[in-house]
């Protein structure tokens, strides 16, 4: 029988590519839930993970739930899980000037599935996808987040002037959900 598992997030964007990238080729059901998780802070693992319990706690069956990550190298890895708070308060335009002062405007995008399989006492898993690119000034449609100041290592457009197709080709979350949906299929 098909596991069904309750993907939880309260953003509709990630949720409309996590079907496109899914497709028909995940041997489970994917539902999903609109609830606004509580993030604790720590490194990305930590807060996936405790997202995850959370999100069991309270749909109480399987659930994943997914944090991306978007990591400055000149800041150390900064903004990384907060990303979410620098970017309602500056904008594309503000993250791109947070690097004004700094020659190395290279990034990281990283999106991590943290999957509870819904028993009691077993044990959250991590699929974790990442993308290198460069921080630069906004441009293309904004109605995805960060997208149009993300350029993607080997490419021209950033990822809000990709077509969603090519974008989903080379992203964080393509990658982490690679993964996810092997671990299924094995
Ligand atoms: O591919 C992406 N391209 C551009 N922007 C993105 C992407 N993926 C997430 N984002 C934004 C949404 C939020 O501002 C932050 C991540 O925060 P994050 O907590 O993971 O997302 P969220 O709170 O919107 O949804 P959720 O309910 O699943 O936690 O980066
Ligand atoms: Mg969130």
């Amino acid at each position: 029988m098909l596991k069904t598992i309750t993907f939880v997030t309260g953003n509709a964007k990630k949720l409309e590519e996590v079907v496109q990238i899914l497709g028909s080729d995940f041997p489970g059901e994917l539902t999903s839930k609109k609830l606004d998780l509580p993030e604790l802070q720590g490194d990305i693992n930590e807060i996936s993970i405790l997202k995850a319990k959370e999100a069991h706690r309270q749909v109480q069956g399987p659930v994943v739930v997914e944090d991306t990550a978007l990591c400055f190298n000149a800041l150390k890895g900064l903004p990384g899980p907060y990303i979410k708070w620098f970017l309602e308060k500056l904008g594309p335009e503000g993250l791109h000037q947070m690097l004004e002062g700094f020659e190395d405007k290279t990034a990281q995008a990283v999106c991590t599935f943290a999957y509870h399989p819904g028993g009691e006492n077993e044990k959250v898993v991590l699929f974790q996808g990442r993308t290198d690119g460069m921080i630069v000034s906004p441009r293309g449609p904004r109605d995805f987040g960060w997208d149009p100041c993300f350029q993607p290592v080997g490419y021209d457009n950033t990822y809000a002037e990709m077509p969603k197709s090519e974008k989903n080709k080379i992203s964080h979350r393509y990658r982490a959900l690679d993964k996810f949906r092997k671990h299924f299929i094995q």
